[in-house]
């Protein structure tokens, strides 16, 4: 499987601000180029955290990207994955409507009734580790399912575990011209952080977009 994060960070290195609320970082053009990777991929995954703070659709914005995937003969959509250990996500959450599959990444340690309820609520259900989401264990799972490429939209805690069990292959990452700060505003990559062997990136490109840069990396 090949593993692509795209984000969109304040200069300081923000998601989001201390409200942790859905903050629009990217412009037009950004939101246009990420669309194009959304329709490239098999699957779009985020965390729980990112389902809960903005319920995000993770859909196409472009008609002709959906009839583009017909005529491949895929899914109009790519799907919806959720890292969820302990299926927290809402049943009424907006990635949950129906409009493209959506698998939930569940732990051992997730209540029954609540798998229940997302499953009733439409989501395929996964279980891989005990009490967290095994990431190589559930990409693993994804993989044998048909995603060979995966687009992972955030948040930070999400990111930082798939860079420590080097599931990352590509990132690309839009800084808009903002300063959010905050000592406690979520952050590309959160998590316990990296005190030795930190990932390595190899600069791929840089572009102006809108009024901020998209950096792309590949990580080898
Ligand atoms: N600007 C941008 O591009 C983006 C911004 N955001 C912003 O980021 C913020 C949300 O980020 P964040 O709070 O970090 O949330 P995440 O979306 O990264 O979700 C984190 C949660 O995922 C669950 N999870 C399950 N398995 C794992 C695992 N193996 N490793 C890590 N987490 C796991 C955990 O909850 P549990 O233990 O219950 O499973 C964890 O708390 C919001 O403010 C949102 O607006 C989000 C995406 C993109
Ligand atoms: N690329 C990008 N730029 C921003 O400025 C953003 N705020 C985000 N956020 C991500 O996009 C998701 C919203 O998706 P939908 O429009 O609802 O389909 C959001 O949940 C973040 O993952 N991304």
């Amino acid at each position: 499987m090949h593993v692509v994060v795209n984000a969109a960070a304040s200069v300081d290195g923000k998601l989001s601000t201390r409200r942790r609320e859905q903050v629009k970082i990217s412009g037009a053009d950004d939101f246009a180029r990420v669309d194009r990777v959304r329709a490239d991929s098999d699957a779009v995954l985020v965390g729980v955290g990112t389902v809960l703070a903005d319920d995000p659709h993770l859909t196409l914005d472009d008609d002709n990207y959906r009839d583009e995937r017909r005529t491949a003969g895929r899914d109009p959509s790519p799907a919806r994955v959720v890292a969820d250990s302990r299926a927290r996500t809402p049943s009424d959450a907006r990635i949950l409507d129906g409009a493209a599959t959506t698998y939930l990444l569940a732990s051992e340690a997730a209540p029954d009734d609540r798998i229940a309820a997302l499953r009733d609520a439409g989501a395929e259900v996964v279980v891989a580790g005990r009490t967290r989401v095994s990431f190589p264990d559930a990409l693993a799972e994804l993989e044998s399912r048909g995603v060979d490429r995966l687009m992972v939209e955030g948040g930070g805690e999400v990111i930082f575990s798939l860079f420590e069990d080097g599931l990352v292959d590509e990132l690309t990452l839009y800084v808009g011209s903002v300063v959010f700060g905050g000592r406690d505003a979520p952050t590309l990559a959160d998590g316990d952080g990296f005190v030795e062997s930190f990932p390595r990136l190899e600069l791929r490109e840089v572009e102006r977009i809108d009024d901020g840069v998209l950096l792309g990396y590949d990580v080898p």
